[in-house]
């Protein structure tokens, strides 16, 4: 059975910021889903983004694949990521682009794979201004994750989780037609994400859905509709990790309905180097931490995930399952 749920939509102008967190933390609590309205980044530059997407999507695979994915940046192409790598499908029906900050040491070490600019000349501009403001809400929204779990408003600042992050925005298109196969195919297979927050936009094409009991079989999913001018977010992995399971890293999945979908989504992915342990206002008597360090020999696992009571972004990430890539090309 699918329906449409309803998410509580989070206005990240309000000056009344205890309030405004205390929405996020139920929502983030119930559904790890929820929407973040009057956020300030101007209409046209959204517009210009999707526009750019299409014009890059839209070029000969062969001007695409000059910036094939590399170090975690650039094209990756049709069917080359499965997000669930237990299913037997040929792979996600999707094609995307990584890019990331051009400052810093990580845009040094981690260059963007630009397209050709005499192919598309107002690309490079369009998609570094959308990270600097999609980067500044992020920074905005996590200050407000902060006070709904009772930290001071800058404690990710404080702790350096967003000096030099690695955080990406990630064009996505989703084709129309998928091929024909005896297995549903997906656009995006089942998966939660793994930074702390994601910040989506996504065009008028459903498809978008949620499964907020991933222990209940068979499972139940939930449409997430767009509302127009707002960013869907949603809680990663790390985040949930972070607050001892408080926060939810719900399961999602993106279904192919037979129209063309683009989307474009921000992973708020911290500094990699930065401790991710459990935060004191999420663990008690009652609700001890979860991720404590564990003898070796108390473990017959060769997941070393385990042992650990803190981790970085940089040691979790190691420990995604490499996603399964086709050499289609
Ligand atoms: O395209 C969408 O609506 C969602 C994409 C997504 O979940 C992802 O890339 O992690
Ligand atoms: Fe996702």
């Amino acid at each position: 059975m699918e329906t449409s749920l309803v998410l509580p939509i989070v206005d990240i102008s309000s000056p009344d910021k205890i309030t405004t967190a205390r929405l996020i933390r139920r929502a983030c609590v119930e559904h790890g889903f929820f929407y973040v309205k009057n956020h300030g980044i101007p209409e046209e530059l959204m517009e210009g983004v999707f526009r750019e997407s299409k014009r890059f999507f839209n070029l000969p695979l062969e001007d695409k694949m000059v910036s094939l994915h590399r170090d975690f940046l650039g094209y990756t192409p049709l069917y080359a990521e499965k997000l669930d790598t237990s299913l037997t499908t040929i792979g996600d029906s999707k094609e995307s682009f990584f890019l990331g900050s051009s400052e810093g040491v990580r845009g040094q070490c981690y260059p963007n794979q630009w397209p050709s600019e005499n192919l598309l000349p107002s690309w490079r501009q369009t998609m570094e201004c959308y990270y600097k403001n999609v980067m500044s809400v992020g920074r905005k929204l996590l200050g407000l994750v902060a006070l709904a779990l009772d930290l001071d408003e800058d404690f990710f600042i404080k702790i350096g989780a967003l000096n030099d992050p690695a955080a990406v925005v990630r064009l996505i298109r989703y084709p129309g037609e998928v091929i024909s196969s005896d297995v549903e195919t997906y656009g995006a297979s089942a998966h939660s994400d793994y930074g702390t927050v994601t910040l989506l936009l996504t065009d008028e094409v459903p498809g978008l859905q949620v499964c907020r009991d991933k222990s209940k079989q068979p499972r139940t999913w939930e449409d997430v509709p767009r509302l127009g001018g707002a960013f869907i977010v949603n809680i990663g992995d790390l985040m949930e990790r972070w607050t001892n399971g408080l926060f939810r890293s719900t399961l999602h999945r993106v279904m192919p309905v037979g129209k063309e979908r683009y989307s474009v989504a921000f992973f708020l992915v911290p500094n990699p180097d930065c401790n991710v342990e459990c935060l004191k206002t999420c663990c008690s008597e009652t609700s001890p931490a979860r991720y404590l360090r564990k003898n070796f020999t108390e473990s017959q696992s060769n997941c070393f995930f385990k042992y650990l009571d803190h981790i970085t972004p940089r040691l979790y990430m190691a420990q995604i399952p490499a996603y399964t890539r086709r050499r289609l090309y």
